[in-house]
């Protein structure tokens, strides 16, 4: 079901900071910043040769990633995000194993313009998955 690696995500304290130090110190390719209001974060996507990272900071009071970065105020790694052919039928095969769907188990639009959605931490060894239909 899962395929390709799409992107790793980090939180980070400072958006602007953080492109800076992948553009100037690792010579990374990255694109401008992109709100994303409807997801509670502002964006910078690192592009690699074969996958992709994705640095965010939180944007308004409501943003998800607000309690991470205080519990982490010097950032770290978010999330992983698979890429699926089918994000309903991988919804689906997902509750049928008793894994949790965060918000309302609809997808919504991602940064990429494609349909995802994420996945309990706990349900997954720790790590906050993502899964983006491709
Ligand atoms: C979609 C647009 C864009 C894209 O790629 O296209 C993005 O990726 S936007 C990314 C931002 N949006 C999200 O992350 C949405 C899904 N996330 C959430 O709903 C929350 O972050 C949630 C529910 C995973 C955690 O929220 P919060 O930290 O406020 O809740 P808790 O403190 O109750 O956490 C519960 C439990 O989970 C642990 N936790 C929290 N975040 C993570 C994480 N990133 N990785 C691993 N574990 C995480 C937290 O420590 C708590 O554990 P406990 O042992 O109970 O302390
Ligand atoms: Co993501």
């Amino acid at each position: 079901m899962i395929g390709r690696l799409n992107h790793v995500a980090i939180a980070v304290p400072d958006l602007a900071a953080a492109r800076d130090r992948y553009a100037r110190s690792l010579g990374a390719q990255v694109s401008a910043p992109q709100a994303l209001p409807e997801h509670g974060v502002r964006v910078v996507f690192v592009e690699l040769p074969n996958s992709k990272i994705e640095l965010m900071e939180p944007l308004g009071e409501a943003s998800p990633i607000t309690g991470f970065l205080e519990k982490s105020p010097s950032g770290g790694m978010h999330h992983i995000c698979y890429e699926v052919e089918d994000i309903h039928a991988a919804r689906d095969r997902l509750v049928a194993e008793g894994a949790r769907v965060l918000g309302d188990g609809n997808p919504k639009t991602g940064a990429h313009g494609k349909p995802v959605l994420f996945l309990h931490p706990k349900d997954f060894d720790g790590c906050l998955i993502e899964i983006e239909q491709v």
